[in-house]
């Protein structure tokens, strides 16, 4: 079927959740890691190429979103979607202004919007300011993140030095002055040469206003929660081909493995509660990952009981992540801890695990990779943002579930394994 919207995500975890969102709605969504090989031949309406680009040079990452909006327009895609975190996470190089700017040269396109508001997880955009629940960005738990710290709270100063057209803003008063407002408010803009407008939004009613708004651009860039509403908008439209045939949910034995690499506060509080439950746990330290390898951590996991669900993490509180940092350099350590928790997933799979959970994006996208995995099928949300997937691995089908670092309740890991 021909493709309606096309839809680039900066990391896997992201692109999960928005497969997720876009899934409520009953339209059919394909979930696929990079950009594929072969020419498009059997699309869904929603088409998700997952990347792992939120931190690489930004050239690599401007290539690689070309790449992927090349083979998107293949599939038939007229419509375009730039998903990035709900937190805005990103260097001071990029990447998500440079990549907007690419994708809008591609498309011929002079205008687009970004909003990463997702109420559901407390994000909202007042004023231009991002909020996550009631901390501006800037004083969040974000301000300590282990590879893109946010230490400004607004999107307008973390966007400009990202892109060199101007950007601007449309406020909340405009928003809630109905989407025709806002349509006219954006023209405006754009007479006047602004080529990047930051949306306000505080609840999902304004996402709303702002899909209806903007729902014919051909690029829009944002959170999740900004693509929720456009599937009811198109099915409105009488586009054909829009629902998705149910995905079967298949009989998996017990096995599992929790695999945590997000130093996000909400992830250490995940990691407390499981191990409060007792479940056999094995902390990687990146220093000692570093000198002796993972094959200690290998040889643990060798010795334990998969159906126990054990978990290895590398979550650690802010001032452990500086102190490896500061031995290691920020991007070695990061690697490092990746790749053992890549290496520990396919030993665990290899060992029998057919459930696997995976805590934060990066680590996401090197565990996914490792498995081999390049199609993703959305199956039930365990919380906002974060579904459980099925995938083919290693000649296995596992479920995979990808947790962004700041989502879920504390007791993410358990309430995942019990969901299916
Ligand atoms: N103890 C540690 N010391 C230093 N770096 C670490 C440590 N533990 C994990 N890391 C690294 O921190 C980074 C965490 O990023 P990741 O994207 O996986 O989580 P997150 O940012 O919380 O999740 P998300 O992107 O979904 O919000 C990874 O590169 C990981 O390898
Ligand atoms: O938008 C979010 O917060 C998440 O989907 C994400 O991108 C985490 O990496």
């Amino acid at each position: 079927m021909r493709t309606v919207m096309g839809c680039i995500a900066d990391d896997f975890t992201g692109a999960t959740d928005l497969a997720g969102l876009l899934a409520r709605s009953g339209v059919a969504v394909s979930l696929r890691i990079g950009v594929p090989s072969v020419p498009p031949s059997q699309t869904a309406a929603f088409e998700v190429i997952a990347l792992k680009v939120r931190t690489a040079p930004v050239a690599q990452a401007v290539a690689e979103c070309r790449a992927a909006l090349d083979w998107l327009r293949q599939a038939g895609a007229q419509r375009f979607f730039w998903k990035y975190c709900s937190t805005f996470d990103s260097t001071p190089e990029g990447n998500i202004g440079p990549v907007a700017e690419a994708l809008m040269k591609d498309l011929d396109t002079d205008q687009t919007i970004y909003c990463p508001a997702f109420p559901e997880n407390g994000r909202a955009i007042f004023m231009g300011n991002l909020f996550v629940g009631r901390q501006p960005l800037a004083e969040s738990p974000m301000k300590d993140h282990p590879l893109t710290p946010m230490r400004d709270s607004n999107l307008m100063r973390l966007l400009e030095p990202q892109v060199t057209r101007p950007v601007g803003l449309a406020d909340r008063l405009t928003v809630a002055a109905g989407a025709p407002a806002l349509h006219d408010a954006l023209a405006r803009l754009r007479a006047e040469g602004v080529a990047h407008v930051v949306v306000d939004a505080v609840a999902d009613d304004d996402l709303a206003v702002i899909a209806e708004a903007c729902r014919d651009m051909p690029l829009l860039t944002g959170g999740s929660a900004l693509a929720m509403p456009l599937p009811a908008l198109y099915r409105a439209e009488g586009l054909p081909g829009l629902d998705a045939a149910p995905v079967a949910a298949p009989d998996l034995p017990r096995a599992a493995i929790v695999l945590s690499g997000s130093c996000s506060a909400m992830t250490n509080a995940q990691v407390a509660a499981y191990r409060d439950l007792g479940v056999p746990a094995f902390r990687l330290n990146p220093l000692a990952l570093a000198e002796g390898g993972v094959q200690p951590a290998l040889d643990w996991l060798a010795q334990q009981d998969l159906d126990r669900a054990p978990l290895l993490y590398a979550t650690a509180e802010p001032a452990a992540v500086r102190e490896a940092q500061d031995r290691l350099g920020r991007d070695r350590a990061g690697q490092i801890v990746e790749q053992a928790l890549a290496a520990c997933a396919v030993a665990a799979r290899d060992a029998g695990a057919r459930r696997i959970v995976v805590a934060g994006g990066e680590t996401s996208g090197a565990v996914t990779q490792a498995l081999g995995v390049d199609r993703l099928d959305i199956g039930p949300e365990i919380a906002p943002g974060v579904p459980w997937t099925w995938c083919d691995s290693g000649g296995h089908r596992i479920a995979l579930t990808l947790k962004s670092g700041n989502f879920g309740a504390p007791t993410f890991f358990s309430d995942a394994l019990d969901r299916i």
